[in-house]
């Protein structure tokens, strides 16, 4: 299974799209805006103050400062926003501090405020830094991902409130009316909110006010079962002004409540539903695509990005190639590993295949070179959640990985990013690259090539607006031993592996050149993130 950020047909339309939409030309330049401290930040909320700091957070990045004057005091969350800024920028509180400042002030708890992400992981991220957050405000945060159980969703997510003794009720009032959200903000997968939208009794999204699509290119290119308009549809005003789930009884001793739409005849807001759904969307590579940013149906979008050019990477990431004789690619890795001990390395690869042999191609070469394991779809989710847990703490250094930990998965502490297979798209590079240097650190990312790569890299390099990428020379004292023992590991390994079915012109194993796999690329264009 493939797991490249995207097909190529899609990509290369992307890269040479010259429509630009009329409100990404003025765009706010972050690259100008300031670090702020939390002590001269206006309007934070003391107790958010102490939670960050709490956080070790003393000061906010610039993104952070720039979305922050767009969304809060007077006027806050009038316009859409739309963020590109690299990978470790901080996004994520760039728009969890806001929501939760805003909501600090809800008087009953009903859910408002959703956030959409990719990835059950990436997901389960998110909420850890609005868990960090929001209870000092007394806010709830609840998750909603695959792969973990409904019923503790629903436990967690809706509240049943208990009947006041003595009181008759209609019983056909209280199933319908009187279950409520438990929590006030919801971090989601596409998947599994549509379980519940289709499915939870008592699930609403009567009352959101905020929309997050983070990662927007990468949640606009698949339709994950029409999410999207589905949430549109459902924060809409109804043709009687009135939001389309409102019931018309609703006894207000449980507190319950309603959330009336209209149409707004305001100025700027004609014909919209008002109160408006406030909508952010982020990426590191955020699309232009006028045809994908339609779906998000935005009101008077403000455009944040960093620097003039599409694509940036992080201030401190130093790029490096390694020129590898064909056949021997492994070798090369090996050395570089061994060159890097002791540093958190992830390794990336274009497939899950391959991640799995080279995972395993490691570790024949014995307990003194390297010790890695790997992460990739191709893993049922409580291994890829144990081999993530063990590698944040530093129990693993090396891991080897499809792209489908390329995306927004902040470790801590990792040094160095490899790129074992060339990646084919730009956007590909910058998220593979964007696990390191994250948060104004250092960081490295080295790319193998092959001879007749080299010129395909250069292109690429550029359009990520990087020029210096130089030729990492491995010492030669570490590079001969494990030369050596690289016949015997690779003996092993083909033993260990099952033969796949031959294909014509396929090679199996590691006797193959990065042109083997950019053919295997070709072949599965599989999907890849699990929602
Ligand atoms: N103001 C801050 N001060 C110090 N550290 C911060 C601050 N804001 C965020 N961080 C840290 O920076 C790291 C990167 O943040 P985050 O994951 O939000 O980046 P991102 O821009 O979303 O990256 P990506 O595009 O890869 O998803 C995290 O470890 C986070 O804890």
């Amino acid at each position: 299974m493939v797991e490249e950020e995207k097909d190529g047909e899609a990509q290369a339309q992307e890269e040479t799209t010259n429509l630009v939409v009329p409100w990404m030309r003025a765009p706010v330049d972050v690259s100008h805006v300031d670090s702020c401290s939390l002590q001269t930040l206006p309007s934070l909320h003391p107790r958010l103050k102490e939670a960050l700091e709490k956080m070790g957070i003393s000061s906010l990045f610039p993104v952070q400062v720039a979305v922050w004057h767009e969304t809060i005091g007077p006027g806050g969350f009038e316009r859409d926003v739309c963020v590109n800024s690299p990978t470790g920028s901080g996004k994520t509180l760039s728009y969890a501090l806001p929501i939760v400042q805003t909501l600090s002030s809800r008087a009953v708890r009903c859910l408002r405020a959703l956030v959409v992400l990719p990835t059950r992981d990436l997901a389960l991220q998110v909420k850890g830094v609005f868990d960090a957050i929001a209870p000092s405000v007394g806010l709830s945060v609840g998750s909603a991902v695959g792969q973990s159980s409904i019923a503790g969703d629903i436990a967690q997510l809706i509240k049943t409130p208990k009947l006041d003794a003595g009181i008759c009720y209609d019983p056909e009032d209280i199933s319908q009316n009187l279950e409520s959200s438990a929590v006030d903000i919801l971090v989601a997968t596409p998947g599994r909110l549509m379980d519940h939208i289709n499915n939870t009794k008592g699930f609403t999204l009567e009352h959101l006010r905020y929309l997050v699509v983070d990662e927007t290119d990468r949640l606009l290119r698949e339709s994950y079962q029409e999410w999207l308009p589905t949430v549109l549809k459902l924060t809409q005003a109804s043709d009687d002004g009135l939001f389309p789930s409102s019931t018309p009884f609703v006894p207000s001793a449980f507190g319950s409540l309603q959330t009336i739409r209209r149409q707004s005849v305001e100025r700027g807001f004609k014909g919209k539903p008002y109160p408006r759904l406030a909508k952010l969307a982020l990426s590191a590579t955020l699309t232009q695509d006028p045809s994908k940013l339609i779906q998000l149906d935005l009101h008077h979008p403000l455009f944040m990005t960093t620097g003039a050019t599409r694509y940036r990477l992080p201030e401190k990431l130093e790029c490096l190639r390694l020129i590898c004789e064909t056949g021997v690619k492994p070798v090369y890795l090996v050395g570089l590993l061994k060159a890097l001990e002791g540093e958190k390395c992830i390794v990336f690869t274009s497939s899950v295949e391959t991640t799995r042999r080279l995972c395993k191609l490691l570790n024949f070469f014995g307990d003194s070179m390297i010790k890695a394991k790997e992460y990739s779809g191709g893993l049922n989710q409580a291994v890829r959640s144990k081999e993530i847990k063990a590698f944040r703490k530093g129990d693993i250094k090396v891991l080897i990985s499809s792209d489908a930990l390329a995306r927004g998965m902040d470790v801590e502490l990792v040094t160095n990013v490899i790129n074992y297979d060339m990646p084919q798209y730009p956007k590909t590079f910058i998220h593979r690259a964007g696990r390191t240097a994250r948060a104004g650190r250092d960081g490295r990312c080295f790319t193998l090539l092959g001879d007749h790569e080299v010129r395909r890299f250069s292109s690429l390099l550029k359009k990520v607006g990087n020029a210096s990428c130089p030729i990492y020379p491995i010492p030669p004292d570490l590079f001969a031993p494990v030369r050596a023992i690289y016949e015997p590991a690779l003996a092993k390994l083909k033993e260990s592996v099952e033969p796949i079915a031959p294909k014509r012109g396929r090679q199996v194993g590691f006797k193959h050149n990065s042109r083997t796999t950019n053919s295997q690329t070709k072949r599965n264009k599989a999907t890849s993130e699990q929602a």
